[in-house]
């Protein structure tokens, strides 16, 4: 079995001295630990480059948490893909509801950005996931197909992570239940869409992961992977999640 993807997502997290402290105790389980689970940190922008230096050669890849749809130009303020490439970024969070919710990303714009990050060679990590309001009523399903056909490109190359917005940042996970159904659900809708290449994209969870709970979450089938927020900036819990993945071989 194929170990399960890790993804921390730092959020608007992480000056320097923060950053270093994170970084060191990742650089020095690596050293302890070998054949690690693969794991991804996404740092805001300020720290990408010299995150990136320290990550270079070894176990962990390096992230974005938002690209631009435009290779370059006049954009004041925004950050292209092909930059994050430049400086070797390797995967980049899309539709994050953070952003769906504050800045009304729609489907169409977060499909353009996927686009533009798969031009650049990045993977989009393109998020989905319903309101409470919308699981409450029986919606979820509908909103989630949508937003997934809405969402990814023609041509995906990259990873969807289902993320239940009222489970994010709020310390309550889907149920076990919740989650397979979801995941399974989200498989089929991959699998109509692009057929074979369906079957492999990597379906990751998020919403409250944490050391307690990882280990059933990583035993639902058909999950790759998990995207963490809150436990990502805490090094001791964050390890325990990668040595828990250790064990899925
Ligand atoms: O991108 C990460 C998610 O928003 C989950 O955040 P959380 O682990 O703090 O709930």
């Amino acid at each position: 079995m194929v170990k399960p993807i890790i993804i921390g997502n730092w959020k608007m997290n992480g000056l320097t001295q923060e950053a270093d402290h994170i970084v060191s105790s990742l650089l020095a389980y690596a050293e302890k630990n070998k054949d690690l689970a693969p794991t991804v940190i996404c740092p805001p922008f300020t720290q990408l480059y010299h995150i990136g230096k320290h990550l270079k050669n070894t176990p962990f890849e390096l992230g974005a948490q938002d690209c631009h749809v435009a290779e370059k130009g006049a954009y004041t303020g925004n950050i292209s893909a092909a930059m994050l490439n430049d400086i070797g970024v390797k995967y980049v969070i899309l539709g994050h509801s953070e952003r769906r919710s504050e800045y009304k990303e729609s489907n169409a714009l977060i499909n353009q950005k996927a686009t533009a990050a798969q031009n650049a060679n990045i993977l989009p990590v393109v998020c989905i996931g319903e309101t409470k309001e919308e699981r409450e009523s029986g919606q979820y399903k509908e909103v989630l197909a949508e937003q997934l056909k809405g969402s990814l490109p023609e041509h995906f190359v990259g990873l969807v992570a289902y993320e239940p917005i009222w489970a994010i940042g709020t310390g309550v996970t889907a149920t076990n239940e919740e989650i397979a159904e979801v995941i399974l659900f989200i498989r089929e809708k991959l699998v109509a869409q692009y057929g074979e290449n369906g079957k492999k994209t990597l379906i990751l969870y998020g919403g409250s992961v944490k050391p307690n709970n990882v280990k059933d979450i990583f035993a639902t089938s058909e999950l790759g992977g998990v995207l963490v927020g809150g436990v990502s900036l805490i090094p001791e819990d964050f390890l325990q999640l990668l040595t828990i993945a250790q064990d899925f071989t």
